[in-house]
Order: structure tokens, then C-alpha cells, then sequence
């Protein structure tokens, strides 16, 4: 599914009214319904009665505020006691939203306008006894800080029991970066409209959206799914379409050869865990170059996989080239960097690699470190083949000269840039992973959960994408797949144990059983 900024959101908004014909107010009917939706999935998901149960709307002057005022009068019909909190005078509201404030006036609904501290006391009193309250302050036409009168109000719906549902983004995060400057909304849950917003990917847009729900509000597809919009929220659907088909007659010869390049003294368990991930992705054959001194580590820790002790004794050196390019030679895809330590020594064979191998390469970890000393190391790849870059937000940082806060509030721009820059297909790793790919592709990943957050889960990512890269996948689809299983792995895991004290390993041994139901939903 496509993923839209204000701009492109607001030009398909305008070809649905004036070229398909569909008068904005139905749009706004149909939004407020799609709220509604939620608001019975959220209080009554079984028998969908909503009588008696109290609905707050904080409403703004925009058609944000609109869509809430047109959900507000739905809800009254369907028995709820409802108060919305309009930030506005009556009068101040233009259009869809003014006629729906006045169709709510004519319900038995009550409507308070806000103006200073005179309606605080029954605002407060409204927000502690709501079952649901619905947040219509800002949509897409919101930018920089919220007035300080209405983040009072967001203060006190954040500290509210009720189930909050945010109108097509939370009020407070900034649609286009997910910039939130002092305050918005947490929402239990984000009705979007059309198609997902920027801003519920990026900066801290996730941390306050809750579930995303998106509802395409009878706008037609072909408006959706228009070729001029690049980037993408990944799904279900779309990564059953990239994992590829085992054939019935398929062998390991046949599932990929795929060549690990990891491990330093002190640091084999980062060579195990990519391996890990590789073969719990698939991989027919996995080989792994380690130095010598670690190589019995290596091999014990991981039973499937070929181990090649190579020069020297700690971090592998100059003298491992030969090693790697009798395994490498014969590889489908190479991964290159957990835990080989800063060894400058090394710069030399990463070189060799890039210059000469023609398959995908995943640089990781530690070979990224090399390649930010050493930029020129790009020009040796010189387009001999495809490149994957896996950097966290101080990789990245490095790698581009610039601070972990520049990347954070700069990521889908930064990784489309460096993607294009480098030729190469950008895994920009996060709490929402970017796929950013060099023809200007970007894909956000909304699987995974802070449990990710302990280490080695990043090697299993490399060993896992090199498996996906040996199969024959596509440099960008690898990626996509990588992350996107990775995640539900860990989603998966959490749904057991929380969002802590899961392991790197299981996050690898979760792998198949992820694809696998994936797999069974498609037949
Ligand atoms: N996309 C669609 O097809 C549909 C979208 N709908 C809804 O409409 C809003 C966007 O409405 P818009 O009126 O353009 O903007 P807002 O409601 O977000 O409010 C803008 C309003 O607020 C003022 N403003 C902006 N920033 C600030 C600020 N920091 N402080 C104070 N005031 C601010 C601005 O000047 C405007 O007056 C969209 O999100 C959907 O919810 C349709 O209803 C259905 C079709
Ligand atoms: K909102």
C-alpha cells in the first residue's frame, strides 16, 4: 500500500471530487462512518451496541474537526451519550464542517464551545467519564506547535482512561515528518484516510498512532494506487507476493549458495546469529569465512553450515583474500561485516570484494564502519553488481557525516538520497525500518516491537536478507522480505513473552514459522 505526504494526499482528494465526480461532503460522510467503525470495534466489538455509553469529540475549526462532528452525530443516532469540545466558534467553520456542526446542533447531542479556562470544569469532567474519546482537533492541514490552550486539553485526554481514536492522524504529530514539537495525541488507534499518512511512520509519528487503520473513504483505486507515488507501507499481502516458490524438485544446489563473511575474536556469536538467520530463511548452502582462532566456535555453534578458517588468528587480515574468493567465487550473494571488528587490515579484502564479485552484497556492521573511514570503497564497486547497506541510525550517521538526530529527523529523505548516491539498496534500521532502493522506491516496515532492541537481532537481519538474496529474490525484495519477517518474528514472540527478554537466536528460530503462516493464507 502506498504511503502519501499532504501534497499528494490533498491532489488525490481533489481528483476524486472534480474528476471522479464524488462531492467532498460524502467523503466526509463516508470518514465519519469509518470512524464510527472503529469506535464500536473499540467499546463493543461483540454486539455492537454503543447505547448509553459516553463519546467525547474534541473538535477543530478544520474539516478534521468535520469529520469528528459528522461521527459525533452518528454516534448520537446510535444511542450514545456524546459532548463534543469545539475548539471554535460555530461560526468560524466553513463548508462540509459547518453544515456538520450545524446537523449535530440539530441532534440531542451537546456541543461546548471552547474559549479559554470558562468551560474547563465540565471539559474535565467530560474527558474523566468518556468511554471513547475521538480526537478531530488537526489533520493534514496541521503544521508546527499545537495553540497552548488545546494542549492542555491533549494533556488531559493523554491522561484519560478512555479508548482513544485518532481522525486521520493524532493531533499534535506533523503529517509529512512526524514531527511532534511538544505534545499530541496518543491514540489507542489512527483512522486514516485514503491512504496512510508520512507522518504515522516517521519521527515519533508511530509512538503516539497507535493501530493504524486505513479506510479508502470510496476513493477509487486507480487514484490509490497512482505510478507517481514511490513509497510504500509493506503488508501481508505484498511480501506473499516477493517470498519465492519452492519448487517440488528443489535441492540445496537449487535454494542458493550464499557466503558469511563474520565473526572476530570475542565476537563468534555474531557470525553464529547471521548464520542462524540465514538458514531459518531457507539458504541451501551457507558458508562461513571466520578467522582462524574462532573458526572451532563457529562450527560448533552452528551444525548446518560450512565453516572456513581463514587468516588470521583474531580478525581476519589481508592474507584471508584468497579464502573468501575460493568460497565467494561460487556465491549467489555475499554478506559482509557482524562482528568483524574495527580491523583496518580488512579494508584491503573488502575492497577486493566489491571489485571484483558480481552478486548482491550486504555490507553490515563492521564493514560499514570501513566503508564511512573509507568512502572511496564505493567507487570499487563501480555498478560490477548489486549492494545492500543494513545501517542502524549511528551507521548511517557515519556513514553520511552527520548526527544520529539528523538521521532520525531526516530518515525517508536521507536513505532515498544515499540509496541513489551509493547504488545501492538502503536498509536504514529503526523502530520503523526503511527499504529505500536506488530508483527512488522507498518502503516503511511496520512489523517488530522494542523487544528487537537486545543484540545480535541485527545479525540474524543480514543472515536473513543474504538467504532471501541466495534464493534468487531481488536485491529490494530481499531487503522488504528481511525486515518485514523479521518483525512479525519478534511480533509473534511478544504476543509470549512482552516486549523484552526474547533472544536474538529465537527471533531467527521464529523465522520459518512466520513465512509458513504467511504461505498458508495464500493457498
Ligand atoms: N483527504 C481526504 O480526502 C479527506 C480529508 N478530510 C479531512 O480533512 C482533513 C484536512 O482538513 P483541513 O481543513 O485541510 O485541515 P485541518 O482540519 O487539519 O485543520 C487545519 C486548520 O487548522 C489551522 N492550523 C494548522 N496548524 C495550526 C496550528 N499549529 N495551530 C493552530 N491552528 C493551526 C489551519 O489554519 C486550518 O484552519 C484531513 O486530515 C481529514 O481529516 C475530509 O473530511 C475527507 C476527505
Ligand atoms: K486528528
Amino acid at each position: 500500500m502506498r504511503v502519501v505526504n499532504v501534497e499528494q494526499m490533498r491532489k488525490i482528494e481533489e481528483r476524486a471530487i472534480r474528476d471522479y465526480g464524488i462531492p467532498s461532503l460524502l467523503l466526509m460522510e463516508n470518514a465519519a462512518w469509518a470512524v464510527v467503525e472503529e469506535v464500536r470495534r473499540c467499546l463493543a466489538p461483540n454486539e455492537g451496541n454503543l447505547s448509553g455509553l459516553r463519546a467525547v469529540i474534541l473538535a477543530g475549526k478544520g474539516n478534521n474537526g468535520g469529520d469528528g462532528l459528522a461521527a459525533a452525530r452518528h454516534l448520537v443516532l446510535l444511542g450514545m451519550d456524546v459532548s463534543v469540545l469545539l475548539f471554535a466558534k460555530a461560526e468560524e467553520l466553513k463548508g462540509d464542517a459547518a453544515l456538520n456542526c450545524r446537523l449535530f446542533q440539530g441532534t440531542s447531542g451537546k456541543l461546548f464551545a471552547i474559549e479559554g479556562e470558562k468551560q474547563r470544569l465540565i471539559a474535565r469532567y467530560a474527558l474523566a467519564q468518556a468511554d471513547v474519546i475521538i480526537d478531530a482537533l488537526y489533520g493534514i492541514g496541521m503544521r508546527g506547535t499545537l495553540p497552548s490552550l488545546i494542549e492542555d486539553y491533549v494533556n488531559e485526554v493523554n491522561n484519560a482512561s478512555a479508548c482513544v481514536i485518532a481522525v486521520d492522524i493524532p493531533s499534535g504529530v506533523e503529517a509529512d515528518t512526524g514531527n511532534v514539537y511538544r505534545t499530541a495525541i496518543r491514540a489507542q488507534t489512527t483512522v486514516t484516510f485514503g491512504l496512510p499518512k508520512w507522518g504515522l511512520f516517521l519521527g515519533e509519528g508511530p509512538a503516539y498512532c497507535g493501530r493504524v487503520s486505513v479506510d479508502p473513504i470510496s476513493i477509487p483505486k486507480a487514484f490509490l494506487e497512482d505510478p507517481g507515488i514511490s513509497t510504500y507501507v509493506l503488508t501481508d499481502d505484498r511480501i506473499r507476493e516477493m517470498l519465492p516458490v519452492r519448487e517440488l524438485k528443489g535441492h540445496k544446489g537449487t535454494h542458493g549458495k550464499g557466503v558469511l563473511i563474520a565473526g572476530s575474536k570475542g565476537m563468534s556469536g555474531a557470525a553464529v546469529l547471521a548464520g542462524r538467520g540465514a538458514l531459518r530463511s531457507g539458504i541451501g548452502l551457507l558458508q562461513i569465512v571466520t578467522p582462524l582462532g574462532i573458526a572451532q566456535d563457529v562450527d560448533a555453534g552452528l551444525t548446518e553450515a560450512t565453516v572456513w578458517a581463514a587468516p588470521g588468528v583474531d580478525y581476519l587480515n589481508e592474507e584471508s583474500w584468497p579464502v573468501i574468493l575460493k568460497q565467494a567465487e561460487k556465491a549467489q550473494a555475499i554478506a559482509i561485516g557482524p562482528g568483524l571488528a574495527q580491523n583496518f587490515e580488512f579494508a584491503v579484502v573488502l575492497e577486493e570484494v566489491l571489485r571484483t564479485m558480481n552478486c548482491p552484497i550486504i555490507l553490515d556492521a563492521d564493514a560499514l564502519n570501513l566503508l564511512s573511514e573509507d568512502p572511496s570503497l564505493f567507487e570499487a564497486r563501480n555498478g560490477r553488481g548489486p549492494l545492500l547497506l543494513t545501517p542502524h541510525p549511528g551507521e548511517m550517521a557515519r556513514l553520511c557525516q552527520c548526527t544520529v538526530f539528523d538521521v532520525e529527523r531526516n530518515r525517508l529523505d536521507l536513505a532515498l538520497t544515499k540509496a541513489a548516491e551509493w547504488e545501492a539498496v538502503v536498509v536504514l534500521k529503526g523502530s520503523v525500518t526503511i527499504v529505500a532502493s536506488p530508483d527512488g522506491r522507498a518502503f516503511f516496515n511496520p512489523t517488530g516491537n522494542p523487544g528487537l532492541g537486545t543484540g545480535g537481532t541485527g545479525d540474524v537481519l543480514t543472515g536473513s536478507i543474504l538467504a532471501w538474496l541466495a534464493q534468487g529474490v531481488s536485491p529490494l525484495e530481499a531487503a522488504c522480505l528481511g525486515v518485514y519477517l523479521h518483525g512479525k518474528s519478534a511480533d509473534d514472540l511478544a504476543k509470549n513473552h512482552g516486549w523484552s527478554g526474547f533472544l536474538a537466536s529465537e527471533v531467527a528460530d521464529q523465522l520459518p514459522k512466520v513465512r509458513h503462516s504467511l504461505e498458508l493464507k495464500m493457498s
